[in-house]
């Protein structure tokens, strides 16, 4: 198992160890694992001034899967886009090809009563946001800053989905609802954008050749309603790019925290990268508080969805359940009664655990 390690940036380089340790533990139990770290995003910024350097694109080709962290920072909000840390995770994403990102935002028994948490909402949530993540208004050209006739300055992208790539991620789709639930719901804004009304048309043809699933339609600010409203009518979500991250980040709230949903972000064959869903927290880096768990459930997915391990990555899930039930919480998730920890804290009775 070769794996590429890329920290990145403000809590990245904290939760990334923390997954790291799982890996060694992993290791030290028999399983051939290879690791090798390298720069992305501002980190990669400071080292080559290049949010992704080459080396770091070529190690991560060369690898089975990338484990990473998170990108961005204050530092680095002046620089020109291309110069920018989120532009080296976008990157990252084209150049491997990583169209499908698996966003599951599941509920904890152990969690479920914490206090921002309505247990009669949320309670046995289990659903997973299908998110085309190499298309969409995040790719599409022309876009940039220009001058209008009337002199005025106007920013401007371009929202675009070729049917190839509608067609291969609700592909996906419908193959994990068949392996779950067999329940589809596409999320989309097909009452107002071509894009979308694009989408839908795909998605609907492709459904065809999975009779066994339901599929429905639903406009994304619905969709974002109804997630608050009653999660628990959606099994599988699919969605495209800038729909998934808002909708992703909006689910991961009903689990407890950002800090623990993962992500798997794949390519046709299953390579992938595997990171937490949140961003580099800035706000809280360096004070070893961060949940590491999004990220150490992100080495789960990969151990399924790469290396086709569903044993390992039941381990580490099984893991993480029991240091919940030992009552510890990072600040995030915590609730009376508890045991607040810290970052590497958490960890360390995650691999005690394993
Ligand atoms: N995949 C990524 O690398 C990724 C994802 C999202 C945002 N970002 C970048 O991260 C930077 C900060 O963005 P933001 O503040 O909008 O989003 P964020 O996800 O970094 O943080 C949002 C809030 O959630 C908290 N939080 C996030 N992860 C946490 C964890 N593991 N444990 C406890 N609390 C956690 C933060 O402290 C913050 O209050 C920006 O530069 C943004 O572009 C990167
Ligand atoms: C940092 C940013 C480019 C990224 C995205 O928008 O995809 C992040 O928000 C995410 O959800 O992974
Ligand atoms: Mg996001």
């Amino acid at each position: 198992m070769k794996i590429a390690v890329l920290p990145g940036d403000g809590i990245g380089p904290e939760i990334v160890a923390q997954a790291v340790k799982v890996l060694e533990a992993l290791r030290s139990d028999g399983l051939k694992i290879e690791m090798e770290h390298a720069h992305i995003g501002g980190a990669g910024y400071d080292a080559a001034k290049d949010p992704l350097p080459e080396a770091t694109l070529k190690l991560s080709k060369e690898s089975d899967a990338v484990l990473l962290g998170a990108v961005g920072g204050y530092q680095y909000d002046n620089l020109p886009r291309p110069m920018r840390p989120e532009q080296g995770l976008l990157r990252i994403r084209k150049g491997l090809g990583l169209f499908a990102n698996l966003r599951p935002a599941m509920v904890y028994p152990e969690l479920v009563n914490a206090s921002t948490l309505r247990p009669d909402i949320v309670s046995g949530l289990d659903i997973m946001i299908l998110r085309e993540l190499t298309g969409d208004i995040y790719f599409g050209q022309p876009r940039g800053i220009r001058t209008l006739e009337n002199g005025e300055r106007q920013g401007f992208d371009t929202m675009h989905y070729s049917e190839s790539e509608v067609r291969r991620v609700a592909h996906v789709g419908f193959q994990i609802a068949m392996k779950r639930n067999k329940k589809l719901c596409s999320v989309d804004k097909a009452n107002v954008l071509d894009t979308s009304m694009f989408w839908r048309e795909i998605v609907t043809e492709v459904a065809k050749e999975y009779p066994a699933v339901a599929l429905s339609h639903m406009y994304v600010d619905n969709a974002a309603m109804q997630l608050v409203r009653a999660p628990k009518q959606f099994d599988v979500i699919l969605t495209g790019n800038i729909f998934g991250d808002i909708l992703s980040d909006e689910a991961s709230m009903l689990t407890g925290s950002i800090g623990m949903l993962p992500s798997a972000s794949l390519d046709e064959n299953n390579k992938g990268l595997y990171e937490p869903c949140h961003g580099s927290a800035p706000d809280i880096a360096g004070k070893d508080i961060a949940n590491p768990l999004a990220t150490i459930l992100s080495v789960a997915m990969m151990m399924q969805y790469t290396f086709g391990r569903p044993d390992i990555a039941q381990r580490i899930e099984t893991a993480v359940r029991k240091v919940l039930q030992q009552g510890l919480r990072t600040g995030d998730i915590y609730e009376e009664g508890k045991q607040k920890v810290g970052c590497a804290a958490m960890s360390d009775a995650v691999v005690a655990a394993l």
